[in-house]
């Protein structure tokens, strides 16, 4: 598991600024670069593949379980083979360091 993905997740307050893209893209080259900027740099992305429903739904029932211990959510929508995950900080209007921690924590689901 990355150094990033072993960082914990800070309670999300308004009031604070978004990253700015030259800290979001520091952040972002510590995951794989199957997470892609979305939303116009305000979130990331990313879309994964599985052979089959229960793979899928195993998967995103992973992801449940990160958003439940890190309490940051992403947006995941799925279908029978395929997955996407997005995240941004409702909190602050874009990124925060959170976003990339759970994208670090997926990762090592996988890779
Ligand atoms: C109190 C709690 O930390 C906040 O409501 C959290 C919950 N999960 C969240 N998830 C995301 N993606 N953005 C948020 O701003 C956010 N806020």
């Amino acid at each position: 598991m990355s150094e990033l993905a072993e960082r914990r997740c800070k309670p999300c307050e308004g009031g604070v600024p978004p990253l700015d893209l030259a800290a979001a893209s520091k952040l972002k080259d510590q995951v794989n670069a199957r997470w892609k900027w979305s939303r116009d740099g305000k979130a990331i992305e990313a879309a994964f593949e599985f052979d089959n429903y229960w793979q899928t739904t195993a998967f995103v029932n992973a992801v449940a379980w990160i958003a439940h211990t890190t309490d940051h959510h992403p947006d995941i929508s799925f279908g029978y083979k395929t997955c996407t995950i997005s995240y941004w900080t409702h909190a602050v209007g874009g990124l925060s360091e959170n976003d990339f921690i759970c994208a670090a924590r997926i990762d090592a689901l996988l890779d």
